[in-house]
C-alpha cells in the first residue's frame, strides 16, 4: 500500500499501545503454566498473532474472545509433530525454538519476510551441543531431540533474544543451568523485562557472574489475571513529533509506566538531551514539546528499536547527530542503518552510514518517495519525518507497520496527520 503523507505539525494526545515484548513473554510464560491465565492486551498485532499461533502449534488454547484479553489454557498434551509458523517475528522465533527441545517435541519451524535471513546461531549451536537435533540449514528448521541441563555460553551482543529463549527453557530441565555470558549484553532491558515476567509465573532465576543460575525441575505457576503494559518504543514515535517543528506539539502519550524495565524508556532522556521540552506526569503520560533541537551523540547498545526515530530527530536539529554501537539494526526486519539512510536520503536530508552506526546532518527535508522495506519501523519513523518535508512524502509499503502498531494511522490522523491512500 502507497499512502501519500501531506506535511502537517502532530499535536494532540494518543494512548500507548500494547508492548509485543510484554505480550510474548506473558503468553508464553502462560502457555507453560498450571492452569489458565487472563492477559488483558489491548489491541493486538501481527507479531503477537504469530506467538499466539505457535503456541497453539505446541498444544496451548488461546482465545481473544473480545480483542482486547486473551484466555490462555496452558500446554497439556501437545500431538507429537507439527508446524510453528513465526510469520515475521524475531521474538517468536528465537524465544520459541529451546522450548521445543525441552519439552521433549518435534516441530517444523518456519517464517517469512526477512526471517529467514536473521541469524540464529550461536543459539543453534549452543541447542545442539546439548542433545537437540536440528535440521535444515535456514528456516523451515526441524527440530527433535530434547535439551540437557548444563553451561550455556553465548555472546551477549548478537540478539538479547536468545537469552531470552533460554531462560523460558532451562527452568522446566530436570537439572540446574547456567547461562554464562561471554561478551557484555547490549539491549539489557529486555532481558530484565523476561526475568520479571518468569518472576510473576513463579519462576526462580539468580544473577551469576556474567549471566544466570537456572534452577531445573521448576513449574511455571499462574497468576491469574495479568496486565501486559504500554509500548515505549512505539510511543518513541508520537513522543519525538511533538519535538519536530516549532509550530507543533505538545504530543503526549498516555498509558507508560515511567518504572517499567523497556530499555526504550530511554526516548524521555534522549529527548531532554536534544533540547525538547519533555514532560513525565504521575499518571504515566509524557508530554512533548519543540524547543530549538542540537544534535547529540547516542549510544544504540542498550535502544536498538529506537535508531530509526533518532536518525529523524537527527533531521530537525541543528549539527550532527552520532548514533554508535548499532551494528545489530543490520539484522532486524530490513539492514536498519542501510534503511534508515536511504529513506532520509529519498527525503533529502544528509546522512552518512557508517559500519556501527549513522551521522546525520541536520537540515530542511524536502519530501520524494520511501521504500519501506517491509519494515515497521521505516514506515513509522518516515511518517514522523515527514512532518519536516517541504513536500509530499509517499510511503512505499505503509502497511508493515501492522507488525506493532497496526492502528499507527488512525493515531497519526487523530493527531492531525494527513494520509491518503494512493
Ligand atoms: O526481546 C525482545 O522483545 C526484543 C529484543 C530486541 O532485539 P535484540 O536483543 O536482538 O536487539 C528488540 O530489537 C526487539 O524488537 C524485541
Ligand atoms: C526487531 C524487532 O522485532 P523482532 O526481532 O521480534 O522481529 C522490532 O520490533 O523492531
Amino acid at each position: 500500500m502507497k499512502l501519500k503523507i501531506t506535511p502537517y505539525p502532530l499535536a494532540g494526545r494518543v494512548q500507548a499501545v500494547v508492548s509485543k515484548s510484554d505480550v510474548h513473554r506473558a503468553m508464553i510464560c502462560a502457555a507453560l503454566a498450571d492452569r489458565e491465565t487472563v492477559l488483558t492486551t489491548g489491541a493486538s498485532n501481527r507479531d503477537i498473532e504469530a506467538t499466539a499461533e505457535c503456541l497453539r502449534a505446541l498444544g496451548a488454547r488461546l482465545d481473544s474472545p473480545d480483542g482486547r484479553r486473551w484466555r490462555i489454557a496452558p500446554v497439556t498434551r501437545p500431538a507429537e509433530t507439527g508446524t510453528i509458523d513465526c510469520g515475521e517475528s524475531g521474538s517468536t522465533l528465537r524465544f520459541l525454538l529451546p522450548l521445543i527441545p525441552a519439552l521433549g517435541l518435534h516441530r517444523t519451524v518456519t517464517g517469512s519476510g526477512r526471517l529467514p535471513q536473521r541469524p540464529l546461531s550461536p543459539l543453534r549451536e549452543l541447542l545442539e551441543e546439548h542433545g537437540a537435533l536440528i535440521g535444515g540449514e535456514t528456516l523451515p528448521l526441524e527440530l527433535s531431540g530434547g535439551l540437557a541441563p548444563g553451561r550455556y555460553s553465548l555472546p551477549g551482543n548478537v540478539s538479547s533474544q536468545y537469552v531470552t529463549g533460554l531462560l523460558f527453557a532451562l527452568p522446566l530441565l530436570p537439572g540446574e543451568s547456567e547461562i554464562i555470558l561471554t561478551t557484555p549484553l547490549e539491549s539489557a532491558g529486555y532481558v530484565e523485562m523476561t526475568l520479571r515476567t518468569l518472576r510473576r509465573f513463579g519462576i526462580r532465576i539468580s544473577p551469576a557472574e556474567n549471566g544466570w543460575r537456572i534452577p531445573g525441575g521448576q513449574r511455571y505457576r499462574s497468576p491469574g489475571g495479568l496486565s501486559c503494559e504500554g509500548d515505549w518504543s512505539n510511543a518513541a514515535f508520537y513522543l519525538a513529533a511533538g519535538a519536530l517543528r516549532s509550530d507543533g506539539g505538545p504530543v503526549t502519550v498516555g498509558g507508560l509506566d515511567p518504572a517499567s524495565p523497556q530499555g526504550d524508556r530511554a526516548i524521555v532522556g534522549l529527548l531532554r538531551r536534544f533540547g525538547a521540552a519533555v514532560e513525565e506526569t504521575a499518571g504515566g503520560s509524557v508530554s512533548v514539546a519543540p524547543r530549538p533541537l542540537r544534535g547529540i551523540e547516542i549510544d544504540a547498545s542498550a535502544i536498538p528499536d529506537l535508531v530509526p526515530i533518532l536518525a529523524v530527530c537527527g533531521c530537525a536539529a541543528e549539527g550532527e547527530t552520532r548514533i554508535f554501537n548499532a551494528a545489530r539494526l543490520r539484522l532486524k526486519e530490513s539492514d536498519r542503518l542501510q534503511t534508515v539512510s536511504a529513506a532520509i536520503r529519498a527525503l533529502g536530508g544528509h546522512v552518512d552510514e557508517l559500519p556501527d552506526g549513522l551521522v546525520i546532518r541536520g537540515g530542511a527535508l524536502s519530501g520524494g518517495e520511501v521504500d519501506c522495506a517491509n519494515d515497521h519501523r521505516i514506515v513509522m519513523s518516515m511518517a514522523v519525518a515527514a512532518m519536516l518535508c517541504g513536500g509530499p512524502v509517499v510511503l512505499d509499503g505503509a502497511e508493515a507497520c501492522r507488525k506493532s502498531y497496526p492502528g499507527f494511522f488512525d493515531d497519526y490522523q487523530s493527531l492531525g496527520g494527513i494520509a491518503d491512500v494512493l
